[in-house]
């Protein structure tokens, strides 16, 4: 099957990440089969996978860790491939495995990840103040965070991640855990930067409901694109009464 829509063509300004026939192999198996996307700025997109598509594949090689064998990423106008710092500075991201340190305070944390980027003392103490009030975790900002619960440690991590305004942000499967009003909070705080910043997001999750709330999902089966558009798109092109019904049908079957 293939239910690619056709996509929009984007002015190259105004494309916030493209990847072009990326692969990635584990020994024989690709983990990523030839993937080509192109998002623009300003986009809530949901990258929806069933377990083992290469979401967390995809992540890996978007933030570095690891280098495709085959294609090119290009962030923000930067290569991956070439110019692999100017390209990563264009990227936050939040892992699907806490990675704050539990003995360092919520402030020292975000701190540390803002020397990484260069950012200067007072603009680093304004964002880190103005994105944990958004999230109601300032008062947090002196705690260990060890003493947090696992919905302000997502909080922090969020806060972390857009420190030095990243143009993509990924999130792998963030909402994990986490209670109704946590995944209120993180969604809403998000699509406020893609409406504030125009940043782009791409969210991996095999939650449908997470998914039907995107600009834009692109499903993501056996390291290829399966299908790309609004909800309401991927449904019909999948076939299914809805999009979970679609997504089970399309993966599953
Ligand atoms: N380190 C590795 N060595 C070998 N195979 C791997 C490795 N990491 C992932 N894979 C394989 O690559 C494929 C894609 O895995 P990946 O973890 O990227 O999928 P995913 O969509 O993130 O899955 P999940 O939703 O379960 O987290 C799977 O078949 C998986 O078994």
């Amino acid at each position: 099957m293939n239910a690619v829509l056709t996509e929009p063509v984007v002015a190259a300004a105004d494309v916030a990440l493209r990847l072009d026939h990326l692969v990635k192999r584990y020994g024989e198996r690709a983990a990523l089969a030839g993937l080509s996307l192109t998002l623009p700025r300003g986009c809530f997109v949901a990258l929806l996978g069933p377990n083992g598509a290469g979401k967390s594949t995809l992540f890996q090689v978007l933030t570095g860790l690891f280098v495709a064998d085959e294609g090119d990423v290009v962030v923000a106008g930067e290569d991956l491939r070439r110019r692999a710092v100017a390209a990563l500075r264009h990227i936050g991201v939040v892992f699907q495995q806490m990675s704050l340190d539990l003995d360092l305070s919520v402030e020292r944390n975000l701190r540390f990840h803002a020397d990484l980027h260069g950012l200067p003392r007072s603009l680093a103490t304004e964002r880190l103040h103005a994105g944990c009030q958004a999230l109601g975790i300032e008062k947090d900002l002196a705690r260990p965070v060890r003493e947090l619960s696992g919905g302000n440690r997502r909080k922090v991590e969020l806060v972390r991640a857009l420190l030095h305004h990243p143009s993509v942000l990924l999130m792998d499967e963030p909402t994990v855990g986490l209670d109704p009003k946590s995944r209120r909070d993180l969604l809403g705080a998000i699509r406020a930067d893609v409406a504030a910043r125009g940043s782009t997001v791409l969210w991996a999750t095999h939650l449908v409901e997470e998914a039907e709330a995107a600009d834009r999902v692109v499903v993501l089966h056996r390291g290829k694109l399966l299908a790309d558009g609004t909800p309401a798109d991927v449904t019909a092109a999948l076939g299914g009464s809805d999009l979970e019904e679609a997504f089970i049908r399309a993966t599953q079957g």
